[in-house]
């Protein structure tokens, strides 16, 4: 897909997908799942259970490659939105079934609106992972991942409200008073395998659904195949019947310098933990292909991770640039992977005071 037709299909698509939700109507088989089948499903869930067993060790049946007709094809924009640090791109990643969006215990991770797409048979799925929506702080950082946050919800054929299992607080509730009544709802029980009584889901499941008008409640773990694999079906019969906005091989919009400038800050906040505050930044300054006869392809890049104070400075670099130097080799490891060439990666510390709080700088760090 060419750039210029991304950007149309960017414009068009959610006014498309919302004309072809209001013609297809509600999906038929559409509704809350009874209790039963969520006992069923938490039955399964359990860590160590047969069920669980028997699907760890079922292998992936290999499915012949079959062209769809585009009148035969279904596509549509899933926002994934909660809180900081529920899984939402834990949940991406793993439906896109490689990593486009950086996670980390550390909450507010994700800072942009990030596409992932995945095909399946007839269906593509155009998965869009948000930052957690902000409530604490009104810096000029958090007003602009609160701005992508309303963006993405506005205008998709389902929304994927991802919650831990078993908790709901005031931060879940403000993020839930901000969907627009019609369009569907799913409730996305995350974190499943840490619930350790299941008989406590239940009345919490009822208290929800009195809460909002679920299309359906899904108890999940991210991190479980079964359950991802399960999200497909449960997702597929709310997006409309119109041909697929990008090719099925393609994995996410965003550009490789993008998940570069990622990718550095996953490792960042990793190996920095909670000392680190969360708004130190990557810009990247140079992103660069040469020609190397040796690796076939051969990458330059250099980025500056952007912090606060010369205190965070030190403890990004560590004693004798230790913590620098794993930084970076991770994350030229990852990036060599994710692109399949030689990579030379630099990377340096400066110190930017107040540039959170600064709404041209944050505008220049690339946020939207
Ligand atoms: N046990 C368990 N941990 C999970 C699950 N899903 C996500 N996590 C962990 O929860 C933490 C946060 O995950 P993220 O995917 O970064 O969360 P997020 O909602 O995208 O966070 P923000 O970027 O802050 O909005 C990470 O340590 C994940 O490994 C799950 O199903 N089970």
């Amino acid at each position: 897909m060419t750039d210029a037709a991304k950007k149309k299909v960017a414009s068009t698509a959610g006014a498309a997908s919302a004309k072809a939700r209001k013609s297809a109507g509600k999906p038929a088989d559409a509704g809350v799942q009874t209790l039963a089948d969520i006992d069923a499903m938490l039955a399964a869930a359990k860590p160590g259970s047969a069920a669980a067993a028997v699907r760890q060790e079922t292998p992936e049946l290999e499915q012949p490659a079959r062209v769809y007709a585009p009148e035969e094809q279904r596509c549509g924009l899933i926002a994934i939105v909660g809180k900081p640090n529920v899984g939402k791109s834990t949940l991406m990643n793993a439906l896109v079934g490689q990593k486009v969006s950086i996670t980390s215990r550390k909450a507010q991770t994700t800072r942009h609106r990030i596409t992932g797409i995945r095909t399946k048979d007839e269906t593509q799925f155009v998965f869009v992972d948000t930052p957690g929506f902000q409530t604490k702080h009104s810096t000029a950082l958090n007003k602009s991942l609160n701005k992508t946050v309303m963006g993405a919800i506005g205008d998709v054929d389902l929304i994927l409200f991802v919650v831990e299992a078993g908790s709901f607080t005031l931060a879940d509730a403000k993020v839930l008073s901000l969907f627009k009544p019609g369009i569907p709802t799913l409730l996305i029980a995350n974190k499943l395998d840490t619930v350790g009584r299941r008989a406590e889901i239940a009345p919490w499941l009822r208290d929800m659904q009195e809460r909002h008008p679920f299309a359906e409640f899904v108890p999940m773990s991210a991190k479980n195949k079964k359950d991802i694999e399960r999200m497909f079906g449960i997702c597929a019969k709310y997006l409309p019947q119109q041909p697929w906005f990008y090719s099925p091989d393609e994995l996410t919009d965003r550009s490789e310098k993008f998940l570069a400038s990622e990718t550095i800050r996953e490792k960042l906040f990793r190996f920095t933990g909670d000392e680190l505050p969360y708004t130190s930044t990557v810009v990247i300054d140079k992103f660069e292909e040469e020609p190397s006869p040796k690796h076939g392809r051969f990458m330059r890049i250099a980025a500056t991770i952007v912090v606060e104070r010369d205190g965070h400075k030190a403890m990004v670099i560590g004693q004798g640039g230790e913590r620098l130097k794993r930084i970076s080799t991770e994350a030229r490891q990852e990036l060599e992977k994710l692109m399949g060439a030689k990579v030379f990666l630099e990377i340096w510390v400066k110190v930017r005071s107040g540039w959170a709080d600064d709404e041209a700088r944050v505008k220049s760090f690339g946020y939207e």
